[in-house]
């Protein structure tokens, strides 16, 4: 195990989440890096707050934490987990280089794809690791995060071939974890159902399971086509029967609100640039154009939804 403490850029939700938990299993407590210190902790000069989490079970566990703007670290970061949306990955990142060692770990829990490549691009000197979750949680209030779903993490090497030891560190944690050897491939199975998924249900405004209404479902059917048109042609493999995977997922989430659905609703701008918006800038390097993917785009623009 190793003896560097744990930093968390972004205490929202999943990065709540995974402090309580790193507390839960290390007993030791990790930094929360955050740019807006007064929303999290209101003492001027002591930087230590109590995090909260729910459990499934409803009962509740308090967590000691270390809440900091990346301008107030000095010591170097040699383990880091991001866990800001994909579109402020990159600029989070940024905002701590002075202070990340030079060959740290680095874990990225963002949904999509896209915000990977280009955090693996800006830091080629360090291990950046993908972790692809289905856990869900909620803030309830600053430092406040409730555990809503189990779900697990895949976890995989993004850049370099490193050392093992990096994810020997989650065994017995208490969420559920597996080591990926292709985790370019966990995301790519996960944009697939996220991409016929996501932006209807802000479209419509409406739960996972409304999209197997028939009007809806034709449209679902048209962006998963379009997919496995793009997957065939990058010689990726898709489940042979993705259109009833995501049909699965639909029923399996009937009564959830997307992630998407909750930001737009939220006015929130949504991670659909990582997700659709990665689809077509794939399609497009292709030479290929995805009409249901730009229609769904476009009528997205009209409502309003910002990505
Ligand atoms: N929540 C869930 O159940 C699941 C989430 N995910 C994925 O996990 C990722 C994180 O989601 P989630 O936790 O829900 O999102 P949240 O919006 O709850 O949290 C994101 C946090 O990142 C912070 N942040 C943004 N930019 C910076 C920055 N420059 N420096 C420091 N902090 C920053 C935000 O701070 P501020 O308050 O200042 O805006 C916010 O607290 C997303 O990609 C999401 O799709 C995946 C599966 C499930
Ligand atoms: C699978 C799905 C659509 C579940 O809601 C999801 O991943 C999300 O909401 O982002």
């Amino acid at each position: 195990m190793s003896s560097h403490p744990w930093y968390i850029l972004g205490a929202g939700s999943i990065g709540c989440l995974w402090a309580a938990t790193l507390h839960l299993a290390t007993g030791c407590s990790p930094v929360m890096i955050v740019r807006n210190r007064e929303h999290y902790i209101n003492k001027k000069t002591d930087n230590t707050a109590v995090l909260t989490l729910t459990h499934l079970d409803k009962t509740e566990t308090r967590h000691p934490v270390s809440v900091m703007t990346a301008d107030e670290i000095t010591t170097p970061i040699h383990q880091l987990i991001v866990c800001t949306k994909a579109g402020d990955a990159l600029t989070a990142m940024n905002s701590i280089r002075p202070v990340l060692a030079k060959h740290g770990n680095v874990l990225l829990l963002q949904n999509g794809m896209g915000s990977q490549e280009a955090v693996a691009k800006a830091f080629p000197t360090q291990n950046i690791w993908i972790g692809s979750t289905t856990d869900g949680a909620w803030i309830r209030e600053p430092l406040h995060v409730h555990h809503a779903g189990q779900g697990l993490t895949e976890i995989g090497c993004f850049n370099h071939q490193s050392a093992t030891e990096f994810l020997c560190q989650f065994q017995g944690f208490p969420l559920k974890m597996t080591a990926s050897k292709d985790i370019k491939n966990v995301l790519w199975q996960k944009l697939a159902v996220n991409c016929a998924i996501n932006g209807l249900t802000a479209l419509f405004d409406c739960q996972n399971g409304a999209l197997l209404d028939n009007d809806k479902k034709s449209l679902m059917d048209e962006l998963t086509d379009e997919f496995v048109h793009v997957s065939n042609t990058l010689g990726r493999t898709t489940p042979e029967s993705l259109h009833e995977k995501v049909y699965e997922v639909c029923r399996l989430t009937a009564a959830n609100h997307s992630s998407t659905c909750m930001d737009a609703r939220l006015q929130r701008r949504t991670e659909l640039a990582f997700i659709n918006g990665y689809l077509i800038r794939v399609a497009e390097k292709e030479g290929l154009t995805l009409p249901a993917h730009q229609q769904l785009m476009d009528r997205l623009s009209q409502k309003g939804v910002r990505w």
